[in-house]
């Protein structure tokens, strides 16, 4: 031993010593219950299954070993110094006491409901409208290229009823049983109910009250919006839009309502204008699904970011396979080793399907920025910093601009003009705008259901209170409570928590803004460099500004993040509104010369 240290900082080298340890055994425990989970993703059959479940209670009982042995050691995490090991006990402690809050039988018959209820979404298959006895239609491409392009109220309703009674209602029977054994997590770990520690990611007292505040804010935008989409979606179904001033659920394009932009034809302000979806450009160029990606990385790397590593080209599934059933719902995956990243994707080539490939790669850039910190702190500074990575370099890539700059647009197409501006700030808007109250209501309605306001017996009266309440939308017919359409949508099964992608669609905006200045292309006093027609591509200046925040990932509490990244330290919506002024201004003149009243029965 040197001399004579005091015991408190012999403690907290014993402390680093123990720590270190942990995370490199964390690390190989993870990359194999990982590595299992992507096997059976990647082919979903009984085998595979039970090789994830017993790889994932391996983790789980890895994890509650652990805790005891470390808390065994030290009094309280408080007696450190470096606030650092504080937070990183923290993390551990929660981790550690969660894994240990439930029995191994009751553990295990957990993991097999969550495993089934994602199975039955990621295999449902549901029969076409023209012929009721072929039924081999999958969600994915099926069914969503039906939402996506057909303009027949029937069909339409058809295959949204089909959806949601195939994945709804086959999954209603294990949500209650998930909602206890949620809690009884939650509740053992010291937290109120399972949405508290879901919440804890935002490490804030106030979150629910930021959040509805946000809303509140951006209301009023998002009525417009809808007033304006549902007076011209009455031109095309007349007899859809009645006097509640609901939308029906099934005539917006998407399965969930949760982005409107495949009806954009149905109401582009200005026809005659180009439009930027440049879908037709995409197939005609020969892309593929792995070009698609290629040109993603070359954006990310023209920003001087980290390019995709070569186990990443090697290991990924970049396209639907034939021969078997894979969970198609796209996602990103962080093998825990510092070397293994994946992007699972069952790619179409559209223009969404380019913005969601850049949502992907996003994550893997950030995986990839902090991978050199201790595992625990490998995470978005929160769960939102996590989903606006790759939304905030997609606003670049899809503005006319960037589009010309790589050949999807021609040069000659006229993009400055007012309409055109009006035109793409409307296509931007059926998504993010559009986005807002489902982000929102995804987890208001779990919320509720975790903390006992809603009773299981009104689980989908509940779902449609809020898609009414919040949306201003209507199912296409009348839905009881052998119904669970909450089910229908992935993260509900899934058990992801979706309050990300509301924080998200504030914060990429803050970022975007930031990251223009940074290169340049943005400037609030220049009429001619408005926010929304600004492209940071290659400028290595908003690269390294971006890199600086995501390298850190959770090693801080995320208002420091966000002033590295943004200068600001709080959430907010001036970004977002700036981006839109042009449409907001725009949208209310419009929807008085359509003698449109913004809002709905309540
Ligand atoms: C298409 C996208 N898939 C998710 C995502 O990428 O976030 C997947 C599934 C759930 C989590 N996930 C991950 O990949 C995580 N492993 C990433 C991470 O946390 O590291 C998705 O669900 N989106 C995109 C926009 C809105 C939402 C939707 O489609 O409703
Ligand atoms: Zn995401």
């Amino acid at each position: 031993m040197i001399g004579s240290f005091s015991d408190r900082n012999d403690l907290e080298t014993k402390a680093r010593l123990i720590l270190d340890e942990y995370n490199r055994q964390s690390s190989e425990v993870c990359f194999k219950s990982a590595s299992a989970n992507w096997n059976y993703a990647v082919n979903i059959n009984d085998d595979n299954e039970k090789i994830k479940l017993r790889e994932s209670l391996e983790n789980v009982k890895f994890q509650k070993e652990s805790w005891k042995n470390i808390s065994s050691q030290f009094k309280t995490r408080d007696s450190f110094k470096d606030a650092v090991l504080n937070r990183m006990f923290q993390k551990i402690s929660i981790t550690g006491m969660s894994a240990a809050a439930l029995p191994e039988e009751r553990l295990k018959e957990f993991q097999q409901i969550k495993s089934t209820m994602t199975k039955i979404y990621s295999t449902a298959k549901t029969c076409a409208y023209e012929d009721r006895s072929r039924c081999n239609l999958s969600l994915d491409p099926d069914v969503t290229q039906i939402m996506k392009e057909s303009r027949d109220e029937k069909k339409l309703r058809h295959a949204w009823l089909e959806w949601h009674d195939k994945s709804g209602v086959e999954i209603r029977k294990f949500y209650k049983p998930y909602v206890d054994f949620s809690n009884e997590i939650a509740r053992t770990t010291n937290f109120s109910d399972a949405g508290a520690f879901w919440l804890r990611e935002y490490e804030s007292d106030t979150i629910k009250e930021d959040i509805e505040q946000l809303w509140q804010t951006l209301k009023p935008f998002y009525q417009q919006m809808h007033a304006y989409v549902r007076a011209k979606l009455g031109e095309t179904y007349k007899d859809q839009i009645t006097e509640d001033g609901l939308i029906p659920a099934h005539l917006l394009g998407n399965m969930w309502a949760q982005s409107w932009e495949h009806i954009y034809p149905l109401v582009v302000p200005f026809p005659e204008k180009a439009s930027i979806d440049v879908t037709e450009q995409m197939k005609q160029q020969g892309y593929t699904p792995l070009k698609m990606f290629q040109i993603s990385d070359e954006f990310f790397t023209s920003l001087g970011l980290i390019p995709m590593p070569p186990e990443f080209w090697k290991e990924s599934l970049l396209e639907k396979p034939k021969d078997r059933e894979v969970v198609c719902h796209a996602s990103a995956w962080d093998f825990c080793n510092g070397k293994d990243f994946r992007i699972k994707q069952c790619t179409v080539v559209t223009t969404e399907q380019l913005v969601t490939v850049h949502h992907e790669m996003g994550h893997v850039q950030y995986y990839l920025q902090y991978k050199d910190q201790p595992l625990v702190f490998r995470r978005g500074a929160n769960p939102g910093f996590h989903e606006a990575v790759g939304d905030t370099l997609a606003l670049s890539v899809t503005t006319p601009k960037h589009l010309k700059e790589i050949g999807l647009l021609d040069e000659s197409t006229p993009t400055d003009d007012y309409q055109t501006s009006i035109n793409f700030l409307l296509g931007m808007a059926l998504k993010k705008i559009v986005f807002l109250p489902f982000g929102y209501l995804i987890d208001k309605y779990r919320w509720d259901i975790f903390d006992g306001t809603v009773k299981e017996t009104e689980y989908n009266a509940y779902w449609w209170k809020l898609r009414k309440e919040y949306q201003g939308v209507k199912p296409p017919s009348v839905r009881t409570e052998e119904h669970f359409d909450a089910g229908a949508k992935f993260h509900v099964p899934a058990d992801v928590e979706y309050l990300r992608y509301f924080v998200s669609n504030v914060i990429q905006f803050q970022f975007h803004r930031s990251l223009c200045k940074e290169a340049g292309q943005y400037d609030a006093q220049d009429p001619l460099k408005p926010l929304h027609n600004c492209d940071i591509y290659r400028s290595k200046a908003a690269g390294a500004k971006l890199a600086a925040g995501l390298a850190m990932g959770s090693s801080r509490p995320w208002p420091e993040v966000m002033k590295v990244m943004t200068g600001q330290e709080k959430m907010d919506a001036s970004a977002i509104r700036e981006y839109f002024k042009p449409l907001e201004d725009w949208l209310v003149l419009e929807n008085a010369k359509l003698a449109q009243t913004p809002g709905w029965q309540s």
